[in-house]
């Protein structure tokens, strides 16, 4: 484990502070409050103990043994009835703490550029993090359960020293039993035992995050292989025609094996802490003895012994304690600084703040101008030089062999990417200079990989909580589900899936895709683009959505991908893509017209099956 540098950890520490109480607002005070109570209670009771059995063993006064026993009681139970209070919120506010350190991650994954979600070097360093976090507490969790042992720690070793000060000044008048040595060797067995404690932990971390690592990797591979391929339904089916979970078996056979080599770690792990409390144990006897042999010599009376015993193990539990805190300090920073460089990844992409200007003519034309792109770690280009300009209100259709760069077409325009070369205007204007969340406003998409989600009807063609319920009935018709709407007992309420509601219904993928493009209706934005709209649907419902295209497209530029060129032709331009080029572009009428083109290709493959 590389060390960190004191200052550096101070602020590391802060810093995780600081997102404790952003994310868990009063979980870390009430903790450090609760503890404050906790710890200052057994020194309540040593106290008050040490005085009745001082008055006890001397002038036995009933009044005062009285006056301490009901001091005694009354502080305890003020003690006792803040810590309940104060352990109900904790614990309330730390079960929820889990889900609240999900919600950093996903803040983190939403603002992450589009491109980053892919990257997979970027997603390991999120995994690694998280997993870190939700297996073993590591970083955040650790700082927050180590609030208890700092509290606990000061409180100890300042009272501790308050209430041991008389030991060494009480004389019992034996020469050597009252030599000032005695302060040095007690302090110095006090150390010994913190020492050794901070010894063992910053040996048992060096093995321990050795351990992590192997484990976090343990557990990527086991939740894929022991858990994601049998739980996911959406993989379900072909794991069981393809038997793939034999293929699993054999990689959590070699994961078993890979466990038990782990499992040395964890021997060594509990050795280092059992030398050091052999250690202890010696150190805690010789100062035992002290106290004993200047009782023995009438130093102070028999209750004393209770109390100076009872605080000199206490301090030296609050400096083996704070050695440890500081050793493993150095563990939840070095977590903690994986974690910060995980959220502070920047986002690359240009993030310009001019406004799209809001048309009522909609006029508004995009270019892509010598626009080349290649994927993050691809060997090739995905889109090669690709010069196109179209306006509003234009019907283009995008077609092509599988590969060929149709939906990375798409993609750019979206800006989920940015071109590697080249660039893409908007009404003349490069994209990268919009706002984003702007520029993003003006496309209306049904990606060919669509993804609803477990909300009502309404909110998923929507895309938001509260909706126009005509306009969203309205879109549902365009996109011919207005008869199954009609069979739902809930209409827009139905929830989609199971996952929330247990009412919630199943939908086919053709049903699924009439959704998808009433979301896209819904949003009513200047360009739609369709990436394969009709897939999924059966030969009626195809014929429908071709049929109302013009209807659903209305004035809109609408983009139109497809593979079955029979429904492009009432589009007014079509490009043709070829390994990432544009190689013909033209009505239907003119593509056709060049026997030699693609398009006449891509155009007689089909259409034979439609003549013979
Ligand atoms: N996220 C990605 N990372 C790396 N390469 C990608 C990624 N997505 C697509 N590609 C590659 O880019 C090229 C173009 O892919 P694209 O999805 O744009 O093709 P397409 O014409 O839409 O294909 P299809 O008709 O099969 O949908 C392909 O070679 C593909 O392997």
């Amino acid at each position: 484990m590389s060390k960190i540098a004191l200052t550096k950890r101070v602020s590391i520490t802060m810093r995780g502070f600081s997102i404790l109480k952003q994310y868990c607002p009063g979980l870390a005070q009430g903790k450090a409050a609760y503890e404050l109570i906790n710890s200052i209670q057994p020194f309540i009771s040593v106290w008050f103990t040490a005085q009745i059995v001082n008055e006890i063993s001397s002038q036995r006064r009933f009044n005062t043994i009285l006056l301490f026993i009901l001091g005694a009681v009354l502080l305890n139970f003020i003690c006792s009835l803040l810590k309940n209070i104060l352990n109900h919120v904790c614990n309330e506010k730390e079960a929820q703490m889990w889900n609240w350190f999900e919600k950093i991650f996903s803040d983190k994954q939403m603002s992450l550029d589009f491109v980053d979600l892919e990257n997979a070097a970027i997603q390991h360093q999120r995994q690694e993090a998280q997993e870190n976090l939700y297996m073993f507490g590591n970083g955040l969790a650790q700082l927050f359960w180590g609030i208890s042992a700092l509290v606990r720690t000061l409180v100890y070793i300042v009272l501790s020293l308050a209430m041991t000060i008389s030991l060494f000044l009480s004389s019992s008048g034996n020469r050597f039993i009252d030599h000032p040595i005695w302060i040095l060797i007690i302090l110095v067995c006090i150390a010994i035992g913190g020492l050794s404690k901070s010894k063992a932990t910053i040996s048992e971390n060096d093995i321990f995050m050795e351990y992590c690592k192997n484990t976090v990797w343990f557990n990527r591979v086991f939740l894929f292989f022991g858990k994601e391929l049998y739980m996911n339904p959406e993989k379900a089916k072909d794991v069981r025609i393809y038997s793939q979970n034999t293929v699993a078996e054999k990689m959590l056979d070699k994961l078993i094996s890979h466990e038990k080599e782990n499992q040395s770690d964890i021997v060594k792990m509990a050795l280092y802490p059992a030398i050091a409390q052999i250690i202890i144990v010696f150190a805690n006897a010789v100062c035992y003895l002290f106290v004993a042999s200047k009782a023995l010599f009438g130093a102070f009376g028999v209750g004393n012994i209770v109390q100076y015993v009872a605080v000199l193990s206490r301090l030296g539990e609050g400096l083996q304690e704070l050695m440890y805190l500081l050793s493993d300090n150095e563990v939840y920073c070095t977590h903690l600084q994986n974690l910060f460089a995980y959220l502070d990844l920047p986002n690359h992409m240009y993030q310009g703040s001019l406004t799209v200007e809001k048309r009522d003519d909609n006029e508004y034309y995009v270019e892509f101008k010598n626009v080349s792109f290649q994927y993050p770690n691809a060997d090739s280009y995905a889109l090669k030089h690709v010069n196109l300009k179209f306006k509003v209100g234009e019907k283009l259709a995008v077609v092509g062999m599988n590969g060929s760069g149709k939906t990375t077409f798409i993609k750019l325009m979206c800006r989920l990417y940015d071109p590697t070369e080249g660039e893409i205007l908007l009404n003349g204007v490069n994209i990268k200079k919009y706002d984003y969340n702007e520029y993003t406003s003006i496309f209306s998409v049904v990606f060919q990989d669509f993804r609803l989600f477990s909300f009502s009807l309404g909110q998923n063609v929507s895309a938001s909580a509260s909706y126009d319920e005509d306009k969203v009935i309205e879109c549902l018709k365009k996109a011919g589900f207005a008869e199954r709407l009609n069979s739902l007992p809930n209409k827009l309420n139905t929830f989609l899936y199971k996952d929330i509601d247990a009412d919630g219904v199943e939908i086919s993928g053709g049903e699924a895709q009439k959704l998808a493009l009433a979301r896209a209706l819904y949003k009513n934005a200047p360009f739609i683009i369709l990436d394969e709209p009709t897939a999924a649907l059966d030969p009626i419902s195809e014929y429908e959505v071709y049929s109302k295209f013009n209807e659903i497209a209305g004035t809109k530029t609408a983009i139109y991908i497809s593979h079955r060129l029979a429904s492009c032709r009432f589009c007014d331009k079509i490009a043709v893509f070829h390994e990432g080029e544009i190689i013909q572009l033209g009505s239907h009428e003119e593509l056709l017209a060049d026997s030699n083109g693609k398009y006449y290709e891509l155009w007689n493959a089909q259409a034979q099956y439609y003549t013979t």
